[in-house]
């Protein structure tokens, strides 16, 4: 079936629809990785967003159950530039179009997706509509301009839990399907602003308990838990307009050790007087360096934002830069010894990419038992 998308700039890719067949608008973003699309479009920070794979063969391992990073897929719509209808994998279990179909997301292959690439890092990430119901210009056009975009937005709410759930499992060996989950010595509260799956198999495998509570609980709520560390998850959209958690982990800081992760960094950095702003296209990847500028060591990292922290937002606070990204020098993670707490922007927890950065959850064990 034909397919089409269409940037708000009026610049149209035609192609071949592969998934479910419907209409979609979302921010229009690239990913530079070779693996994990499953992981990948069920990781919910990428709500509302229509996601690009530069590496062109996408769908060669199938699907399987093993892989979601959440409960849904939250990607808006999948752009290919070839979509393998025979994977070969063990776990395979269904093909990328059935899940896509399965899952009713849109998805459109058979587009020079360099060209688009090209065009969203010269030209900045923006809106766009992938269709592969409504083939009319003009129509899709007025539809574009009906969606608001992701700034100033929350769409974490549309993401977050509804209720406080435990978490028990730990990391998943697939070779021998055992999980390492350690007696636990920590009690951790999870704030869910649409969590990372991998984050919380980590945390049980580092030795944690962990609840996880929705993304509006209360600092009251979280502290009745009488937790040993509060950890602030990764999430979609603008980080500036989750007011509401801001305020939350202003009242934690101090009271408890806290840790966080990428949109978690960026809610941390806001509540300690910092500023967040929007990159050009945004890190979505596998393999962007980071200096740890602790140990001076260089970390292969996994990447998933669009959001930054403003360096220079910190200058005369008690904020330490702990870690900087060798593409483009911004902002990777920071730290408040006095406050005891510290978050990354990148994805120690992988899933996918590479383990580089899996100390981080020792760093915060570490902290705790302190
Ligand atoms: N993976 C995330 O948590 C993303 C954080 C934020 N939504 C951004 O795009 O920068």
């Amino acid at each position: 079936m034909k397919a089409v998308l269409l940037l708000e700039d009026g610049t149209v890719f035609e192609g071949r629809g592969f998934g479910a067949k419907g209409c979609t608008c979302g921010e229009v973003v690239f990913n530079t990785s070779m693996t994990g699309y499953q992981e990948i479009l069920t990781d919910p920070s990428y709500h509302e967003q229509i996601i690009t794979m530069t590496y062109p063969l996408i769908g060669n391992v199938g699907t399987n159950p093993d892989d979601w990073e959440s409960r849904k897929v939250f990607a808006a719509g999948f752009v290919v530039k070839e979509n393998c209808p025979y994977p070969s994998n063990w776990r395979n279990q269904q093909t990328l179009d059935a899940y896509l179909k399965a899952n009713n997301v849109v998805g459109i292959e058979g587009i020079d997706t360099r060209r688009l690439v090209r065009h969203i890092r010269t030209q900045g990430a923006m809106r766009g509509i992938l269709s592969s119901s409504e083939l009319g210009i003009k129509k899709l056009a007025a539809t574009l301009q009906e969606y608001p975009g992701l700034v100033g937005r929350d769409i974490v709410k549309d993401v977050t839990v509804a209720k406080p759930y435990e978490w028990t499992e730990g990391v998943l060996d697939v070779l021998t399907n055992t999980q390492d989950v350690p007696a636990p010595k920590y009690k951790v509260v999870a704030i869910d602003y649409g969590m990372k799956r991998n984050i919380l198999r980590l945390l049980v495998s580092h030795g944690c308990e962990v609840v996880a509570v929705p993304a509006k609980a209360s600092a009251k709520e979280i502290l009745a838990h009488k937790p040993d560390g509060v950890f602030l998850s990764n999430g979609p959209g603008d980080p500036a307009a989750v007011t509401y958690a801001v305020e939350t982990v202003k009242a934690l800081l101090g009271k408890v050790p806290i840790f966080g992760i990428c949109l978690g960094h960026q809610i941390l950095s806001l509540a300690l007087g910092g500023a967040t702003y929007k990159l050009k296209f945004g890190h979505r990847g596998a393999n962007h360096p980071v200096k740890n500028l602790r140990t001076g060591k260089i970390e292969i990292t996994s990447q998933n934002h669009g959001f930054c922290v403003d360096l220079d937002s910190f200058k005369g606070k008690d904020v330490e830069l702990t870690h900087l990204n060798l593409n483009d020098n911004t902002c990777e993670g920071i730290r408040s010894d006095k406050l005891g707490a510290f978050a990354v922007q990148y994805h120690p927890e992988a899933s996918p990419g590479p383990h580089d950065a899996r100390y981080l959850f020792t760093d915060f064990t570490a902290l705790m038992a302190r």
